[in-house]
């Protein structure tokens, strides 16, 4: 089955696009990148978007009011997956940078957490070596237990005490515990923020941090009746069942979602 709906939401996938197509200009779209845009990968480095990918959100772009990735990744990662696209925004780790005007802009409050995140990545560096993997983002870290599931617990032991002691939040995910600075920033309140002035949004995501972005759409639906809000998981078996509950539709992977929204966009 390519895609599976939730029969809670009061309008379909055909009601979505039919309505996106109305208000086309004002109709916002938010893709998650791994595991969305790009499959998983054993080591977070390798990670690409699925081909069809870039030509699909720039054709997006032309036809509805904004189109934005919205990653844990930084802003500088995206950029270097997406050299082609010049229509798309980007949004980098939870929304803690964004890129305007061709400039990384950072949120002020998570300056101060440059230096203390290097210490922590020489530390994490000095614990842990693969087949555990340490990815730093500049503004945090993230300790990856793709390819020993069996040291999870022990990972993520070290994640928390040393979050404890520094002071910083933890971010669970898909085989990774991440430890960011200890700064109010979410993919939700980047939802909240940019959908203020449209009428119609998706977001497409597949792990634990979008479902706030998918609370978001449903929170804005709440205050706003002449809001639309249509969250999509891409489907996986490590955080899948949650994020899929929490979504209007269930798509299969990261190729479905280009597909999803060519076939989309041919009813424009
Ligand atoms: O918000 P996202 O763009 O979805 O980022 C979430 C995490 O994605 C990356 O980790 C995940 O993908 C890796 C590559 O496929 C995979 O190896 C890993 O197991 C996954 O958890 C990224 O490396 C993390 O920093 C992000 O938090």
């Amino acid at each position: 089955m390519a895609e599976t709906e939730r029969p809670t939401h009061p309008a379909s996938a055909d009601d979505a696009w039919a309505r996106t197509a109305r208000h086309a200009s004002r109709t916002t779209f938010f893709f998650d990148f791994d595991g969305v845009l790009s499959p998983i990968t054993k080591k977070p480095g390798d990670s690409q978007p699925v081909a069809a990918v870039p030509a699909v959100l720039e054709r997006l772009a032309t036809k509805v009011g904004r189109v934005a990735i919205v990653s844990a990744r930084p802003v500088d990662f995206l950029r270097d997956r997406f050299p082609t696209l010049t229509h798309v925004d980007f949004f980098g780790l939870y929304g803690l940078e964004m890129l305007h005007e061709g400039e990384v802009v950072t949120k002020p409050a998570a300056l101060d957490y440059v230096e203390p995140m290097k210490a922590l990545d020489a530390a994490a560096r000095a614990a842990f070596h693969e087949p555990v993997e340490v990815e730093y983002k500049r503004l945090s870290v993230a300790l990856h237990f793709r390819n020993c599931p069996e040291r999870a617990a022990e990972v993520e032991q070290w994640a928390h005490e040393r979050a404890e002691r520094e002071g910083l939040k933890i971010q669970g995910g898909r085989m990774v515990v991440e430890l960011k600075p200890p700064v109010n920033q979410d993919k939700g309140m980047v939802i909240t923020e940019t959908v203020r002035d449209s009428a119609t949004a998706w977001y497409f995501g597949d792990d634990m941090s979008d479902i706030r972005a998918f609370d978001a759409l449903r929170a804005r639906e709440a205050a706003d009746p002449g809001f639309f809000g249509m969250a999509i998981a891409v489907a996986n078996n490590e955080t899948g069942a949650e994020v899929s509950d929490a979504a209007d539709l269930t798509l299969v992977s990261p190729e479905a979602v280009a597909k999803f929204i060519n076939d989309g966009l041919n009813r424009f």
